[in-house]
């Protein structure tokens, strides 16, 4: 290589690559200057609000919405090529179903139009539907249909796999079958993105938690990093005279002090080290009894960052 020749970039290529992603309706910005890349083989989960932009951003990523500013790569390619290549399948909340159509009926036709379609038996076993084969569309649960929108969206062999609340209609054992399922199928190297309003699933699902708030990426690390942007943890204790407790803000490290509905005290502190000396040692504070530090839980960190 001579010295005016640039290394060539050791980043591989990601799998969706958003920039300056912009989406308007009227007067309203759905999605805003958003910049995101996904790494390949990597499941990201898009968290948010009502109306956050989950959806749309889902949409522009898989062509069905054409953005007002900036573009979507997918595998480095614009997002219709990729579909008609197969690179990329999706699961839409109330993604249409053929109406009335055994189920395995629905999958042969399906298939019909992927340019390399994954086997019918392995999408079946993958989605757990070999029960589900002669039943007819309009008469299939709301999980059900679920699962059966996640075999279509396994039929193209994608690479790319894009989930708007996949589990939404699903009980608790059927979630957490299709989560075992899903990993199966990460595990092949295949990139996972999934919305949902679920926090606990998205922490326990996903690497990445990407955070949406008004269009914007509010937060974006794993659950572990969210919980930790905003930091601190909470001291709760009983207080025998609530009136007593006004030094209690004073303590190093407490940035609030909110009184919980069954009248124990909650401190939000900085450094739980320093409130914990303080409330021990410190002179003219109340009897302090229950104490206990506790980390926000994702739930917390999501209220915090999205709250306006
Ligand atoms: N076709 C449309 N016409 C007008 N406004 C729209 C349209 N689609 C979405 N919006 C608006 O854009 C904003 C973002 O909506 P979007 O569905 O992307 O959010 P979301 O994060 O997916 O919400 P939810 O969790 O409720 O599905 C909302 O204010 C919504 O009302």
């Amino acid at each position: 290589m001579n010295e005016t020749t640039p290394a060539p970039s050791q980043e591989p290529r990601p799998a969706i690559d958003c920039r300056a992603l912009t989406k308007t309706f009227g007067s309203l910005t759905a999605v805003d200057d958003l910049d995101l890349a996904v790494p390949r083989g990597q499941i990201l989960a898009l968290l948010g609000p009502n109306g956050a932009g989950k959806s749309t951003t889902t949409e522009m990523m898989l062509g069905l919405a054409t953005p007002d500013a900036g573009e979507v790569r997918i595998c480095g390619t614009t997002p219709t090529d990729a579909a008609r290549r197969g690179l990329v399948g999706a699961m839409l909340q109330n993604g249409a179903l053929l109406e009335d159509t055994p189920v395995r009926v629905m999958l042969n036709l399906v298939a019909g139009v992927c340019a390399h379609p994954l086997p019918l038996d392995e999408v079946i076993e993958r989605a757990d539907i070999s029960s589900l084969l002669r039943r007819s569309t309009s008469k299939l649960s709301g999980g059900e249909a679920q699962r059966v929108r996640f075999a279509l969206a396994l039929l193209p062999d994608p690479e790319v796999i894009l989930l708007d609340e996949p589990t939404v209609a699903m009980d608790v054992e059927t979630r957490r079958r299709f989560w075992e399922r899903m990993r199966h199928v990460a595990a092949d190297g295949r990139t996972i993105v999934f919305a949902t309003h679920y926090l606990e699933e998205a922490d326990q699902q996903a690497g990445r938690v990407v955070v949406m708030d008004q269009g914007r990426i509010v937060a974006d690390g794993t659950g572990a990093q969210i919980k930790a942007r905003i930091g601190g943890r909470a001291i709760t204790l009983r207080v025998p005279d609530r009136a007593a407790a006004g030094p209690l803000a004073h303590l190093d490290g407490v940035t609030s002090v909110d009184v919980l509905e069954d009248g124990r005290l909650r401190l939000a502190t900085a450094d739980s080290d320093a409130t914990l000396r303080g409330l021990f040692t410190g002179a003219g504070l109340p009897a302090i009894s229950d104490v206990e530090v506790t980390t926000p839980s994702l739930e917390d960190a999501f209220l915090a960052l999205t709250s306006h």
